[in-house]
C-alpha cells in the first residue's frame, strides 16, 4: 500500500494536485495487487450464501486494508451478519449499496484509526468487484425464503418444518437435548369458508398464525404445515411444559373474533403435545404427535391430548438416526 499523501489541505490547486495523486497512486496499488481482485472475483464465484459472499469479501478486503469489524445488514436476511476481528472502533466508513437502483443493503467497516482516502478508494474498488455476486447472493436469498414461506400467512411452511424437525430429532438424538412438538388444528375451518368465504377464512388463518406466534417465545418456532393444521417445535421443555403452552395457543386462538358485517367469527383450535424421545425419528415422532390431535378430535375438539409414549416399531436406534 502507498504512504498517504499529504493532500489534507483547502487550497484547491493542493487539492487537485491531491487528487491526481491519489488516482496515481490508487492506479499503481491496483496493478501492484491485480491478484488480491482477482483471488475476489475467483472465490466470490464459489458461493451464493449471502453470508459466504460477505464473508470472502470481508476476508480478501482484510488482506489490503486493516479493519477491526465488518458488519452488513438487509431487510432479506435474518440478523446482520457481524464479522468481527477486533474490538471494532470509533472511525467507520459506511456504504448503502445499490446497484441498478436495487437496495443490496448496508455495509459498515469499523476501526480505532481514521480511514486515508486512498483505502476507501480501494475499499469501493473491492466493493465494485463484489456487487454483482452481492446482489445475485441477495436474489438467492429472496427465492430461498419465497421456497420456505407461506404466502397465506408468511410464516414458514411446511417445507421448512420437514427441515427444521429433521434437524432438531438429529440435534436431540446426539446431545440428549429436550424438544417438543405441538401440533395444532382449527376446529371445523371448512364451515368458516362455507359461511364466511374463502377470503375471511384466510384471514382467519392468518390471525391464528400471529395468535400463536404471540402465545409463544422467540426461540420457538411455528410454521404452517396444512390447510388449518400448524406446527410449533419448542427446543428445551419436556411434555408438562408444552401442554401448557398447548393450552395457551388454544386459548388465545379462542380468543380470536373477526367482525364481519354483523357477524362476529369465532373459531377453536385441537392440539397434539409430545415431547422427544431419546432415539426417535422425526418421521416417528411426528407420527406420535399426529395420533395425539387425532384423539384431541376424536374426542369432541377443543382440547390438548399428549402422545402415547413410542412403541418399538415407532422408535429407531441411536446409531441409526445418528447415521
Ligand atoms: N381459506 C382457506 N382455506 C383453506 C386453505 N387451505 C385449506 N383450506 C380449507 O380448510 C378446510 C379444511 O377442512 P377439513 O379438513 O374438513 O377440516 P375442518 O373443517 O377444520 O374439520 P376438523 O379439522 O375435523 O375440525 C377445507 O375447507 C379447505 O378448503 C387456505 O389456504 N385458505
Amino acid at each position: 500500500m502507498p504512504s498517504t499523501p499529504s493532500y489534507l489541505t483547502s487550497n484547491s490547486r493542493q487539492r487537485e494536485q491531491a487528487l491526481a495523486d491519489l488516482e496515481r497512486l490508487s492506479r499503481a496499488w491496483q496493478s501492484d495487487n491485480g491478484d488480491v481482485f482477482a483471488r475476489l472475483c475467483r472465490r466470490l464465484l464459489t458461493s451464493l450464501e449471502l453470508n459466504q459472499v460477505i464473508a470472502i469479501f470481508a476476508e480478501e478486503l482484510g488482506t489490503v486494508v486493516h479493519f477491526d469489524r465488518l458488519t452488513y445488514g438487509h431487510s432479506i436476511s435474518d440478523s446482520p451478519i457481524d464479522l468481527a476481528v477486533g474490538h471494532g472502533g470509533n472511525h467507520r466508513c459506511e456504504y448503502r449499496l445499490n446497484l441498478a437502483g436495487e437496495n443490496l443493503g448496508m455495509l459498515r467497516i469499523f476501526r480505532r484509526m481514521r480511514f486515508a482516502e486512498q483505502e476507501l478508494t480501494v475499499i469501493e474498488q473491492m466493493l465494485g468487484s463484489a456487487i454483482h455476486a452481492i446482489r445475485n447472493a441477495c436474489h438467492y436469498e429472496t427465492v430461498r425464503r419465497a421456497a420456505l414461506t407461506d404466502v397465506v400467512t408468511g410464516i414458514p411452511n411446511k417445507r421448512a418444518f420437514d427441515d427444521t424437525l429433521k434437524r432438531e430429532a438429529c440435534l436431540a438424538n446426539r446431545h440428549g437435548e429436550r424438544c417438543a412438538l405441538i401440533l395444532c388444528d382449527l376446529d371445523h375451518f371448512k364451515k368458516i369458508n362455507d359461511t364466511y368465504g374463502h377470503l375471511t377464512g384466510d384471514q382467519v388463518l392468518r390471525a391464528a398464525a400471529l395468535a400463536i406466534q404471540d402465545a409463544t417465545r422467540s426461540s420457538d418456532a411455528v410454521f404452517r404445515i396444512g390447510g388449518e393444521e400448524f406446527g410449533i417445535l419448542l427446543p428445551r421443555i419436556g411434555e408438562a411444559e408444552c401442554t401448557l403452552v398447548a393450552d395457551r395457543i388454544r386459548a388465545a386462538i379462542s380468543a380470536i373474533s373477526l367482525e364481519l358485517n354483523d357477524a362476529l367469527v369465532k373459531v377453536s383450535a385441537s392440539a397434539g403435545v409430545s415431547a422427544h424421545v431419546q432415539g426417535e425419528s422425526a418421521d416417528a415422532w411426528f407420527r406420535r404427535t399426529d395420533e395425539a390431535l387425532y384423539r384431541a378430535k376424536h374426542d369432541g375438539r377443543n382440547c390438548t391430548r399428549t402422545a402415547r409414549p413410542g412403541l418399538p416399531a415407532d422408535v429407531t436406534s441411536i446409531e441409526s438416526a445418528k447415521r
